[in-house]
């Protein structure tokens, strides 16, 4: 693939997954616009990519607000000279029980996971249709392909996510634009420390230990459970 000269907006581009994807894509001589809330992060971010030899631009706005995102994403378009890659990365993680979790919260995780991926996709939208071509890629989870303890919030924006790429990818294949979802398992990052995943280091991932307790509980229950595929389907006995 020779991505050489594209342009690239990568939300949450300032630290984690979106850091990483934005400096992948540099290396291969994409240029890139990152978004974000902490200035600090986007700016040295930005510094790093234009090291690379690329153009690179940030904007700052909150997923869940579509106005601000559609202008965020118009001023970068404009920065870079146009868009032919969306990675939209931007996520909240806030993990808890569904007796435990505020109402508020889970609807703040539906509305930043879910709401973004939409919001965000639909102002690049303009911008591909436009060129007859681009790329979308939307990053779900495995959580969304299976659901699990601690993350009811999380997991069925991410299921939403998985639903909403096949829409769009069927709407969108007559204007040559490729919907990718990613539903990537656990990786250390800010999210998943917190999260109480991972310890921050790559070598350790602590949530299957909770996560295979849960499939012998299932099993207790006296109910089948089959595992395929990295999900769990159970079915009643
Ligand atoms: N780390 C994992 O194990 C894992 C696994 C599967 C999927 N993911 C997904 O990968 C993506 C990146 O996560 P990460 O692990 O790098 O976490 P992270 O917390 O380091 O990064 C999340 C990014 O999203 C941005 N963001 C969050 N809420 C926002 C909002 N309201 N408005 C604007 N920006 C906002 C943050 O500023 C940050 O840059 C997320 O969508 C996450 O759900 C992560
Ligand atoms: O941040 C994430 O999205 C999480 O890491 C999940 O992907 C879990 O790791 C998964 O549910 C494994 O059981």
């Amino acid at each position: 693939m020779n991505l050489k000269g594209k342009s690239a907006i990568v939300t949450g581009g300032g630290r984690g997954l979106g850091k990483a994807v934005a400096l992948i894509l540099a290396k291969e001589g994409v240029n890139i616009g990152i978004t974000g809330r902490n200035e600090e992060n986007l700016k040295a971010t930005v510094e790093e990519l234009k090291g690379l030899g690329v153009q690179a631009a940030y904007a700052i706005f909150s997923m869940d607000k579509e106005a601000a995102v559609q202008a965020g994403i118009a001023a970068l378009a404009k920065d870079l000279g146009g868009v032919d890659i969306l990675i939209n990365n931007a996520g909240i993680g806030d993990f808890g029980s569904i007796e435990e979790m505020s109402s508020e919260t889970w609807e703040q995780v539906i509305k930043t996971n879910l709401f973004g991926v939409y919001y965000a996709a639909k102002a690049v939208y303009p911008f591909l249709k436009e060129k007859g071509a681009g790329d979308i890629v939307n990053v779900a989870s495995t959580a969304g392909l299976k659901g699990g303890p601690n993350m009811s919030a999380y997991a069925a924006s991410k299921a939403a996510v998985v639903s909403l790429s096949q829409s769009m990818m069927a709407e969108w294949r007559k204007q040559n634009i490729r919907v990718i979802t990613l539903t990537p398992s656990t990786i250390a990052s800010d999210m998943s420390i917190q999260g109480g995943l991972t310890d921050g280091n790559p070598e350790t991932v602590l949530q299957p230990e909770d996560f295979a307790e849960w499939v012998r509980d299932i099993l207790k229950m006296n109910r089948r459970a089959l595992i395929a595929n990295g999900s769990i389907f159970s079915t009643n006995p």
